[in-house]
């Protein structure tokens, strides 16, 4: 089955070109100022995305004032719900903008998954990511994983995405022990925090559609 792969955290016309080239379907940038990834609307705005990229906007518990400065400055595909966003939030937020709405849900345990049935009628798409460590002063981008057996067997009625700690080495066995068809990345896909590594990025795609 084709798979689909989303790297998120791009800051820069090369990052673009990079995701692109190496064959990604999505973008994504994330606009919570905690990130070492995060970007401005206005300068989100003024890059070049490339014909057939799709563009990601991650906001975590976003007012509409953000949201609003967001799609107006920025070409989107979706939005990432990446925060607390309740299911009335989620479907507030995508009547009011008309764009696809993935919530995220951040896994520890096999009790977290029962979470997606609150969300399946009004999100677009789940992605499903490992819960950040206690103390950590953001919901993602930690580079940490989940237990992915627990997703084995599993279906849900709508579109999902695995994210969470993803690399160039894991992600195959990743997507054939989950059977996810959509892969997330980003941390570990940096030189630093926050600055993407093309041939990082060139390698997990390959791995992700191999
Ligand atoms: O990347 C961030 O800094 C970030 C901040 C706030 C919420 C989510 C964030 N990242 C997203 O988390 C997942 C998993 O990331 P990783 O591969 O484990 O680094 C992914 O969607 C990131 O875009």
């Amino acid at each position: 089955m084709k798979a689909y792969v989303k790297i998120c955290g791009l800051r820069s016309d090369a990052d673009l070109q990079a995701v692109a080239d190496a064959g990604a379907s999505y973008g994504g940038f994330v606009f919570f100022d905690k990130s070492p990834r995060a970007i401005t609307p206005e300068a989100a705005g003024a890059l070049h995305v490339p014909a057939g990229l799709r563009m990601v906007a991650l906001v975590v518990d976003a007012d509409d004032a953000l949201l609003d400065k967001i799609t107006q400055h920025v070409a989107l595909h979706m939005i990432q719900l990446h925060g607390h966003e309740t299911p009335a939030r989620v479907a507030e937020v995508r009547a009011r903008y008309g764009l696809p709405v993935m919530k995220v849900l951040s896994i520890a345990g096999a009790e977290d998954l029962a979470a997606i049935a609150d969300y399946e009628d009004v999100a677009d798409q789940i992605m499903l990511d490992a819960k950040a460590p206690k103390g950590a002063t953001r919901p993602g981008g930690n580079g940490n994983t989940f237990d992915w057996t627990l997703l084995q067997g599993r279906q849900w009625r709508k579109p999902w995405m695995l994210a969470g700690g993803l690399t160039p080495d894991n992600v195959a066995q990743a997507r054939d022990l989950t059977g996810a068809v959509q892969l997330d990345a980003s941390s570990s896909l940096e030189s630093s925090p926050g600055v993407k590594d093309p041939v990082r990025i060139r390698a997990f795609v390959a791995a992700a559609l191999r």
